[in-house]
Formats: C-alpha cells, sequence, structure tokens
C-alpha cells in the first residue's frame, strides 16, 4: 500500500517514529540503535528504518527541510501506516542568551512565520503544541548532566532570510531556538488527533556564530537529544 512518498507496507512502520530532518542521520540512529533495523524506505532517498530497542518496535525515518516536507511525510505515516507517535530529533540555531552549542531544547511550542497551519481553522492562530506526555517522558529522561532547556521555539519558513532585529525580539520573548518543521510537524499531529514532540540539539547561535558546529557535527552530535527522544518515543 505505498503512497506517493513511502513504498512500503502498511506493517512496515512501528507505532513510533523518530524523524530527524536528514535522511543520512536517519541512518545513523537506526545503526546505532537497532542491530536488527530493516530498510522500509528510500522513495526520493528519504531513508526509513524499523527495528526493535529493548524488545519494543520503533521506526526512524527522514522528513526533509522545512515543513511542506515534514507535513507530507507525517501526514502519510499518521494516515496510511498506523503510526500513532512522531518525534522529531533535529538542529536548531539558538536564540536565548542562555542556550549554548551543544545543548538540548525540548520544544513544547513552536512559533511559526509559515502560513502552513493557518489554513487549518480559518481566522484563528492555531497554537502549535507538543504532547504533554511525550514532553514530560523527554524531560524526565534528561541526562543529568547535560544542559536542557524547555520552552517555545521558532519554525521558520527561511533557513538565511532574517527580517532585522527579529532574533532580539525573539529572545525577548523567551524563545529558545529556531527550527524549520515543528509547528507543522505539531499541526499534523492535531489534525489525526496523534502524538508529536520535537527534541533538538542546538547546533549554532544566531547572536553568536564562535562556536558553530561543522556539517559534519550536526550530523552526529546529537546523543543527548536521541536519548531524550527514545525515552519519549517507547514511554
Ligand atoms: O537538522 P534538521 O533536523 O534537518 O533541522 C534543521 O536543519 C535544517 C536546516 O539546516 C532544517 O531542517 C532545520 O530544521
Ligand atoms: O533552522 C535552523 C537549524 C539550525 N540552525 C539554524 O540556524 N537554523
Amino acid at each position: 500500500m505505498a503512497t506517493p512518498h513511502i513504498a512500503a507496507e502498511k506493517g512496515d512502520f512501528a507505532p513510533a517514529v523518530l524523524m530527524p530532518g536528514d535522511p543520512l542521520r536517519a541512518k545513523r540512529i537506526a545503526e546505532l540503535l537497532m542491530p536488527d533495523a530493516k530498510q522500509v524506505n528510500s522513495v526520493r532517498g528519504m531513508l526509513g528504518f524499523t527495528g526493535t530497542v529493548n524488545g519494543q518496535p520503533l521506526s526512524v525515518m527522514g522528513s526533509g527541510m522545512g515543513q511542506p516536507s515534514i507535513t507530507i511525510y507525517a501526514t502519510e505515516l499518521f494516515s496510511q501506516f498506523g503510526v500513532e507517535r512522531i518525534i522529531r530529533v533535529g538542529t536548531a540555531g539558538g536564540i536565548a542568551p542562555q542556550v549554548q552549542v551543544g545543548d538540548a531544547i525540548v520544544a513544547m511550542g513552536s512559533h511559526t512565520d509559515s502560513a502552513m497551519n493557518t489554513h487549518r481553522i480559518p481566522g484563528v492562530h492555531f497554537s502549535a503544541v507538543a504532547d504533554f506526555g511525550l514532553t514530560r517522558a523527554a524531560v524526565d529522561a534528561a541526562p543529568a548532566d547535560q544542559k536542557v532547556h524547555v520552552g517555545t521555539v521558532i519554525s521558520r519558513d527561511h533557513f538565511y532570510l532574517t527580517p532585522e532585529g527579529q532574533v532580539e525580539n525573539l529572545a525577548k520573548y523567551g524563545v529558545l531556538g529556531v527550527e524549520m518543521e515543528s509547528a507543522a510537524l505539531y499541526g499534523v499531529a492535531a489534525e489525526f488527533g496523534k502524538q508529536a514532540l520535537t527534541v533538538l540539539t542546538v547546533s549554532d547561535h544566531l547572536l553568536d556564530h564562535s562556536k558553530d558546529m561543522s556539517a559534519e557535527d550536526r550530523e552526529t552530535k546529537f546523543h543527548t537529544a536521541l536519548q531524550m527522544a527514545v525515552a519519549a518515543a517507547l514511554s
């Protein structure tokens, strides 16, 4: 029962899916967590795998970058493949001054400059929020020696274009970081009555680029966020 973007059968996905933006990070996570992982999707290079962690089924698949891309995959997973929860495991740019490169962020809520959720309930400013149970499970699993921030992020459509003063303004409102998918993911989860969460690794800081991660580090240094995401997925 393939969809336009996922060539798999219904039972090929576990009820819980970890979803990094980068399909190569999906492969790396599958190799790290699940020696029994089997590849279940490769359409458009969007690699997906299913295996078990401590005897519990788990899937991991890339979402691609941006809100339209994750909306397509989350919609197909929730509506056609029996998926009940998606936990995004991504990178973010730091915004709040207390957030540092290497820290983790649990995105309880997501502001956005995208129009995607404005189409959901005409005339209403949709609140893009994470599932509370998943949030609690992730926060409870935070390693004691790692800095983990819990709060709001912004999902932007542009990676490079930042209106003047926007970052400072977001920081004033306590926004922890910026990424490009969580608001849309939370919208899709609400649409289908499913659960979603986003756990991020801070890869750079928008107000101080002196400690930004390299492209390789962005693909590999995500262990705190991953540990929390797995705990939420299997909770
Ligand atoms: O590291 P991922 O999960 O891809 O997340 C962040 O990185 C990409 C931009 O480089 C966007 O997808 C953004 O949300
Ligand atoms: O969207 C993103 C992700 C990581 N870092 C950024 O600066 N922006």
